[in-house]
């Protein structure tokens, strides 16, 4: 067939017509995704993170703005950093981003995606059902009540015995014993030490392996940003988590194994232990099920806790007045004959505006989860393409001066006598994130801080070690994988604020 003149001019415009095409569309695909630092082939904006990625994040965000779009690798990210953005995702499209991404981490710390941290769909629909309606509820909460105030009681008793030895005190490692004996009791009814003498199984091994899954989230996996390295493992993570894992699981299955067999592993009280809740529910439940609500409740409960807890206390030692405060608080509300009791807390304001305070200036989560949108949304103007990874960055938030006053000063005074609450429905305060995949141990997280601080500040008088000043203290934030913790453990002096009989339980 012969080529002609005009078939030429046809081909050149057609060609022209399909580059023109080609540059709009790619134009206006970067139009409608929020602004965001430049992309580099391949690794994407990976170069613009730090370790530190939600000090890194809220630097970039002052840059680019409250909805701000990275691309890591081959995978879309969108980063949200002040309450208005956060209120579009969690209330207007809190549905459309109430997914997980597929991360290499579910698969192991997750138990294969099953926990509900991890999980998707139906599963996570009902497995967050069972936690919300069947265990983590006020008043299962309030009957475990008495194994929580025999908990402070151990506590308040080790922190008086090192007085008398006069040696100062690693607070992280009290808080440590303290949160996980109440989860461990709250769970399967026993101590996490005492589980060995029924199961021969050992709290310490499996808690060592979930620390270091949960330093390992905080590691930036290349295959979770660059598909095609999947089977490479190159970071040698896996190789890592597998054992952890293994261990991990290990522990749960035996003391679900020993509640199989009939033996409940204590105790004469008539309160029923979750396991054995979720073994008697209407809707049976797999092994695998009960396994994994397991390992949500002493995975998800453990350092989050601990670390609020530390830096609440860390705070009333560093700023002194507000420890006498407190205690005036509590002398006057409670009195000096008895301890305090978790019904004394709605009568005690400062104090919870000491905890409101914390969890505002170091929330011990301070990214959410990973949120996904399966489909593509549209928020906003902007076009947001199905799975992109949401980050709520709740430490900004937190500290965004636009929404609170000298945002770096710790004044616990700026939530009395307001309504301000923990739950996520201010969204300028959202240490437990918001919507449909918001924290489900809130409440218990709550209780726990609320009563083990009171206890703390009513009973003793605190202080740094001999020669460093209260204002001199290292207030230095760290990272405990993806868990904002003080860089330094807190070690202090306890002085009793009571006669001996007192801390007696
Ligand atoms: C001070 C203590 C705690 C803090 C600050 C905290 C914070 C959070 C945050 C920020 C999220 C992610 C929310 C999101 O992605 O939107 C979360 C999820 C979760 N938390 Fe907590 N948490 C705490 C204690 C607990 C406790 C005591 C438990 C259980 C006993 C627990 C179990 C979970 C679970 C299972 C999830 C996953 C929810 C889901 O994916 O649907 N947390 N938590």
């Amino acid at each position: 067939m012969e080529f002609k003149v005009v078939d030429f001019w046809l081909l050149v415009v057609g060609v022209v017509s399909l580059i023109l095409y080609l540059m709009w569309f790619i134009l206006n695909l970067k139009k409608s995704l929020p602004p965001g630092p430049p992309n580099w082939p391949i690794v994407g904006s990976l170069f613009y993170l730090s370790k530190c990625s939600h000090v890194a994040l809220a630097n970039l965000a002052k840059k680019y703005g409250p909805i701000m779009y990275l691309r890591l690798g081959f995978v879309d990210h969108i980063i949200v950093s002040n309450s208005e953005m956060t209120m579009e995702f969690f209330k207007v499209h809190d549905a459309e981003f109430a997914s997980r991404p597929k991360l290499l981490i579910g698969k192991y710390l997750g138990l294969d995606w099953s926990t509900i941290a991890f999980s998707n769909g139906y599963h996570t629909r009902l497995l967050r059902k069972i936690a919300t309606t069947e265990l983590l509820t006020i008043a299962r909460i309030n009957s475990f009540e008495p194994r929580r105030q025999e908990e402070l009681g151990c506590m308040v008793e080790k922190i008086v015995e090192h007085n008398q030895g006069r040696k100062l005190v690693n607070m992280r490692q009290i808080f440590h014993e303290l949160i996980t004996n109440n989860i461990c009791r709250m769970l399967f009814g026993t101590r996490c030490e005492t589980t060995k003498e029924f199961t021969g199984t050992d709290f310490d091994e499996f808690f060592n392996s979930v620390s270091k899954l949960i330093g390992l989230v905080g590691e930036f996996n290349l295959s979770d940003f660059i598909p095609f390295l999947k089977p490479f493992d190159l970071q040698g993570l896996e190789k890592k988590m597998k054992p952890a894992k293994d261990k991990m699981e290990h522990y749960v299955e035996s003391i679900l194994k020993k509640y199989k067999e009939g033996n409940k592993m204590v105790d004469n009280s008539n309160v029923k232990d979750f396991v054995e809740i979720l073994l008697n529910l209407h809707e049976k439940l797999d092994d695998a099920t009960i396994k994994s609500i397991m390992v949500d409740m002493l995975a998800g409960g453990g350092d989050t806790t601990t670390t609020a807890l530390e830096w609440a206390l860390a705070e009333i030692i560093h700023n002194p007045e507000i420890m006498n405060r407190a205690q005036e608080e509590l002398d006057r509300v409670v009195g000096t004959n008895r301890r305090v009791h978790e019904s004394d807390l709605p009568n005690l304001p400062y104090l919870d505006s000491i905890v409101k305070e914390t969890f505002r200036l170091h929330p011990p989560s301070p990214l959410t989860t990973g949120h996904v949108n399966v489909k593509d949304a549209q928020v906003l103007h902007y076009k947001i393409p199905a799975n992109t990874i949401v980050f709520i960055n709740i430490w900004a938030i937190n500290r965004d001066p636009k929404a609170w006053k000298k945002p770096l000063e710790f004044i616990p005074d700026r939530f009395l006598n307001t309504n301000i609450s923990l739950s996520g429905s201010n969204y300028n305060l959202l240490p437990f994130g918001s919507g449909r995949r918001r924290c489900p141990g809130m409440d218990l997280a709550q209780h726990m801080v609320h009563c083990a601080l009171a206890t703390l500040i009513q009973a003793f008088d605190w202080s740094p070690p001999v020669g460093v000043k209260p204002q001199d203290m290292n207030m230095m934030e760290g990272h405990k994988g993806v868990f904002l913790v003080k860089a330094d453990p807190l070690i202090v002096i306890a002085k009793p604020r009571r006669p001996l009989e007192f801390y007696k339980h």
